[in-house]
This record gives structure tokens, sequence and C-alpha cells, in this order.
């Protein structure tokens, strides 16, 4: 029996304002539309979400490159119910290499034709491809072939932030060892390259750095859901907190039009990022 049980009602309900355009209820067949689906914030960008699951003391690791399972059975339903709404889910190299994750859809009654595009941020090229899970699960047709986002091979200037898309059924180029050693990548770049090979809607689970990094750009994301799991993690763990504003007043990016939901034991908090001047709460 599948670990992926179907969402209730209410539970659908509740993510449906956060889910990019075209977002369906798997049970009632491709036609039926779920209401209150939201528009790109940018519409040269495709729909991104923001999602993870973080532990009472916000970590998302045991220790850093660790697997670790931090929701629970009914978030983790969630997760897969949310994976068969967007075109493509992202991780970062640091994940992929860690987790050998799967990326596929395994909500009951998902088709290969329902699989999102997994996408691994990989601007070095340390992601073993050909020997993880992604690849095996596309052979048996069980999920699509993976895409490798990363450095162009040849860059004119160090500070040149494009990308290019690798497809799995690519030749993989060969890692060079002479290439930039910050390989950072615009996030607006990597969003429009996946636009441009047709991408309207992204999730992006993680990892770490990724969300740090993601937090402090509001502007590109359109919505969040984070899992919020009763546990403490502890000193060491891996911590999704962003760098520090300079000042509480400077508050780069609040969680806006919220929701709160209880899947299991699990809190799911879901909402819409914006920029803010403001304090969180002001001093009283
Ligand atoms: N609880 C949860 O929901 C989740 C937990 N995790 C956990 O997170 C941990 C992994 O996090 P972490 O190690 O931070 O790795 P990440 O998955 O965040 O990957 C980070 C790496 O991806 C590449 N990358 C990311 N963004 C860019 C960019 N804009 N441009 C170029 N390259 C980029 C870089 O690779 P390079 O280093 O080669 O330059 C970077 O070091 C694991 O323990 C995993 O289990 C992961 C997902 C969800
Ligand atoms: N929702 C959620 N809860 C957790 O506790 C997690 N550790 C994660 N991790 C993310 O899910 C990926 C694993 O996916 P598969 O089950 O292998 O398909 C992992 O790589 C993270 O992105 N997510």
């Amino acid at each position: 029996m599948s670990e992926v049980k179907r969402l209730t009602g209410d539970e659908m309900r509740f993510l449906e304002r956060f889910l990019p355009p075209g977002a369906r209820s798997p049970e009632s067949g491709r036609g039926a539309l779920l209401s209150g689906a939201n528009m790109a914030k940018d519409e040269k960008l495709p729909f991104v979400t923001l999602t993870y699951a973080q532990s009472l003391d916000g970590m998302v690791a045991f220790a850093p490159g660790q697997r670790t399972t931090i929701s629970g059975p009914a978030t983790k339903s969630m997760t897969h119910f949310l994976r068969y709404q967007y075109d493509a889910i992202l991780v970062g190299a640091g994940t992929a290499v860690a987790d050998d994750p799967a990326l596929n859809c395994r909500y009951p009654g998902a088709t290969l034709d329902d699989q999102p595009r997994p996408v691994v941020v990989d601007p070095n090229l340390r992601f073993r491809l050909a020997d993880s899970k992604m690849h095996q699960l596309a052979k048996e047709h069980k999920g699509k072939g993976p895409w490798i986002i990363t450095r162009p091979k040849t860059l004119d200037s160090p500070m040149d932030r494009s990308c290019e898309i690798i497809d799995w059924t690519d030749r993989m180029p060969e890692v060079n060892d002479n290439a930039v050693s910050d390989g950072s990548i615009f996030w607006r770049s990597i969003l429009q390259a996946l636009k441009h090979k047709g991408i309207n809607s992204v999730m992006i689970e993680g990892g770490a750095s990724v969300i740090k990094d993601l937090l402090r750009l509001p502007e590109l994301i359109d919505t969040i859901i984070i899992t919020m799991a009763p546990t403490f993690i502890g000193q060491g763990g891996v911590s999704i907190a962003p760098r520090r504003p300079p000042s509480a007043e400077e508050n780069p990016s609040s969680l806006g039009d919220r929701s709160y939901h209880q899947f299991g034991k699990d809190i799911v908090v879901a909402g819409k990022p914006y920029s803010s001047r403001a304090p969180l709460h002001p001093s009283r």
C-alpha cells in the first residue's frame, strides 16, 4: 500500500490559494481545477513556490549532508499532492548529493504525464546523475528525466551569472577545474531559463542554502509553504535562518496573507512573501 494518502477536502481547500494557475484535484480528473489559484507575480517567470519542513528550532536536517525525515506522514502526503501541481521540482546540488532524492510524484493515481520535471542547480556538476535515483526512475517511467542547471561551458567573464540547462539525455560536460570558484548563478536567470524551456510553475524544495538565498528574494517567490514538525533538532543541525538584516526595522522579507492548518502532528503555515521595512512586531 502506498505510504502517500489522498488529502481531505479541507486540506486541499487550505492549500489551493497557494498553488499555481491550473492547479487541480487529482481525484476529479485532469479537467477539474481547484479554485483560487494565483497568477505568477512576474509573467516572465514561472509561478514559484518555496516549500520545506523544519523543526521548532528552525532546522532542516540533523547534520550537514544528512537526509533527515522531519515531516510526519500527513505532510508527506501533502508534499506529493503539491508535486502533482507543478511543472518542475527544484533542489540545490547539496540536497541532490546528500539525499539522492526521487523528486517524483507518488500521489495516488499520478501517471507519468502528471510527473514534475526534477531540476538540480549544480554549477560544478558534482551530482552523479547517471548513478542517481532520479535517473533510474526516469528509465523505469516512474518519473521524468532530470535537468541540471549549470554554468555555461564558455564564460566571457567570471562575473557572468547566467546558466544553461542540461537534459538527462544530453552528454554531461566535463567539470571545468579552471572555472571561476564562485559559481553562483542569478536566481532570476535560473527561473527565466526554466520558463524558456516551457516550465510555468516550479516548486523549490531546498536545501538549506537555497532556502536561505530565496528567503532574501521575496520578489521572485509567489508562495511559501512551510511544515513545522513538533520536534527540536538542536545545535549542530542545519539551520535555514537567513543572514540578519542590519536592524529589526529593515526586515526584508515577511509572510503576508497567511493561513495555518494542522496535518497530523505537524503545522503547515502558508503565505505570500513580501518586502517590508516594518519591524516584525512594532515595539509597544
Ligand atoms: N527539511 C527539508 O525540507 C529539506 C532538507 N534538506 C536538507 O538540506 C541539506 C542540504 O542543504 P545544502 O547543503 O545547503 O544544499 P542545497 O541543496 O541548498 O544546495 C546548495 C548548492 O547548490 C548549488 N546552488 C544553489 N543555488 C545556486 C545558485 N544560485 N547558483 C549556483 N549554484 C547554486 C551550489 O552548489 P556548489 O556547492 O557546487 O556551488 C550550492 O552550494 C541536506 O541535509 C538535505 O537533507 C533539503 C531539502 C529539503
Ligand atoms: N517535505 C519534506 N519533509 C522532510 O522531512 C524532508 N526531509 C523533505 N525533504 C525533501 O524531499 C526530498 C526527498 O524526496 P523523495 O522522497 O526522495 O522524493 C529531499 O531531497 C528534500 O528535497 N521534505
